[in-house]
């Protein structure tokens, strides 16, 4: 499968489409030779994968991407597969029209897709029904088709786009085809990377059909994929104060665990020193036995003050809670210049308390989070994930990490980059907690923010994964903690 050098870009459909006409328009190769092109790549990728499939059913829909289906389905008979081919509607105009053409005029028989008959009992199925076109959730009988894919036996090859999925912002209007492999062509839409992407794309191939670099000129990735990195080498002359001073602010009485999970990660991602300012009596209790993360009773703004003087990063929120004594403190270290890592309780007061951050700061909001510091709804955010992560970046002016599947980093200029990794399995109480702590270690050990919010949410999504190899069930934040460290130093590959 070939790798282009925009094989970590992502891009936006309007763009796609953009490119689609350029090379149309300017580099004079005509559409339905693209379609040639994409049908090739298709029919590559599914003897790569099924190479002893000798019957394949080929789901044509209305437009281009059916067009895809009609060419793969001639060029996998001339290879002397059994291929039947469905289609949703005789609609197909323009090159889809004359793809079908090629289909029918050699002899193929379109049968129209009835939900009162069965599948074929292929060896594959291929979803050529919509691709970046689809703009609601599928018709009734276009749903039903995909419902049955998606409880067959039998893999599904989604070309361009599993059908149902909105290749912009990664959301399903309604039901959507679950590929066991996607083939996208000419460029990586940004939405089969976020949202309910993972569950519906599977594995993910690119072909960029043979275009030219000279395609891309002059048009930048809307979005960028995290490379799987992590720290340099320590000095060897390096002692504890060279790797920066975490302070964790949270804890109030009886919610000690979050910071305290906080502080771990922070520590596990090579902080020089970690201290966590806290009320909650169970963390000043363990002081005795972990005196490399020591708790100190803070009761106001005058017990915190000499912490923050002493400290280079700040982890505010976990188990910070928001009543006036969580509050004073979060005043108390806003105003404080320190670079700064802002979440869970600490976020939910910022909604109530805007203000924009001049110091280096990273929010990490869920989408419930987000929701409530952009004054609005849940299912807005996740409606459009790549437009919310930039709203807030711009209305906060930080580095903001909306988590969730396919976690996004934005900047205030608009920058976004996509985390490939991570698992349902990391759908459980801590993880957040980790994840500011990794981001303040990485502060506090020299990383601008942006870096530290990229490098944090990889490091932190890749050890879930590395965790997760156990199970994803009964995955503890915990368990998070020694994949950190290897992953942080470079010795664990995933
Ligand atoms: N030359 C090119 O542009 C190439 C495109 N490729 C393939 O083309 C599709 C995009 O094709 P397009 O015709 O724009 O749209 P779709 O085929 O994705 O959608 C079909 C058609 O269906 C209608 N529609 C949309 N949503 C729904 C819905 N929910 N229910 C019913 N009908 C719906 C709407 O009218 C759409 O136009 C791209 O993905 C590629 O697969 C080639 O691969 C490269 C050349
Ligand atoms: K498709």
């Amino acid at each position: 499968m070939p790798s282009s050098p925009r094989s970590h870009d992502l891009y936006t459909v309007e763009q796609v489409r953009a490119l689609d006409r350029r090379a149309i328009d300017e580099l004079g190769v005509p559409g339905i030779e693209l379609m040639r092109r994409a049908a090739w790549a298709g029919l590559a990728s599914l003897r790569r994968h099924w190479p002893q499939a000798r019957h394949i059913a080929v789901y044509c829909g209305p437009g281009n991407n059916g067009g895809d289906g009609f060419l793969l389905a001639s060029l996998a008979r001339e290879a002397g597969l059994r291929v039947d081919v469905l289609a949703l509607a005789d609609t197909a105009h323009g090159d889809a029209a004359q793809a079908r053409a090629t289909w029918v005029d050699a002899g193929g028989i379109v049968r129209h897709w009835d939900a009162h008959e069965a599948l074929p009992s292929a060896d594959v199925h291929v979803d050529a029904l919509y691709g970046t076109g689809l703009h609601r959730a599928p018709d009734a009988d276009a749903a039903t088709l995909i419902e049955r894919l998606n409880v067959g036996d039998a893999p599904v090859l989604a070309l361009d786009v599993p059908s149902g999925l909105d290749a912009d912002s990664g959301r399903c209007p309604g039901v959507a085809v679950r590929a066991a492999v996607t083939v996208s062509f000419i460029a990586a839409k940004r939405g089969l990377r976020t949202g309910q992407a993972a569950d519906h794309v599977g594995q993910l191939e690119l072909d960029t059909l043979g275009l030219p670099d000279a395609l891309w000129q002059g048009m930048s990735a809307d979005a960028h994929i995290l490379l799987a990195e992590h720290l340099p080498p320590r000095a060897r002359a390096a002692h504890k104060g060279n790797h920066g001073h975490v302070l964790a602010i949270g804890g109030d009485h009886g919610t000690a665990g979050a910071v305290r999970l906080c502080g771990e990660s922070a520590l596990r991602s090579g902080a020089g020193l970690v201290s966590v300012a806290t009320r909650a009596e169970h963390l000043l209790a363990l002081n005795s036995a972990r005196p490399e993360l020591m708790a100190h009773a803070v009761d106001g703004p005058q017990t915190l003050e000499p912490l923050l003087e002493r400290a280079d990063v700040l982890a505010l929120g976990p188990g910070l809670g928001q009543r006036a004594w969580g509050h004073a403190l979060w005043l108390t270290a806003l105003d404080t210049g320190k670079p700064l890592v802002l979440d869970a309780d600490g976020l939910n007061l910022l909604a109530h308390e805007p203000r924009q951050f001049t110091r280096p700061t990273v929010l990490t909001p869920h989408p419930g989070e987000a929701a409530r510091l952009l004054h609005d709804t849940t299912e807005n955010v996740e409606a459009d994930r790549f437009a919310a992560v930039r709203a807030l970046a711009a209305r906060y002016h930080a580095i903001v990490v909306l988590k969730g599947a396919g976690s996004l980093i934005a900047d205030p200029a608009g920058r976004v980059a996509v985390c490939p990794w991570g698992s349902p399995g990391m759908a459980t109480g801590g993880m957040g907690d980790l994840l500011t702590g990794v981001i303040a270690a990485l502060l506090a050990q020299g990383c601008d923010a942006w870096r530290a919010a990229c490098l944090g949410v990889g490091l932190h999504a890749r050890a879930g994964d590395c965790a997760a190899r156990q199970g994803e069930r009964g995955l503890l934040a915990s368990d998070l903690l020694p994949h950190l460290r290897l992953l942080g130093n470079g010795l664990e590959h995933d």
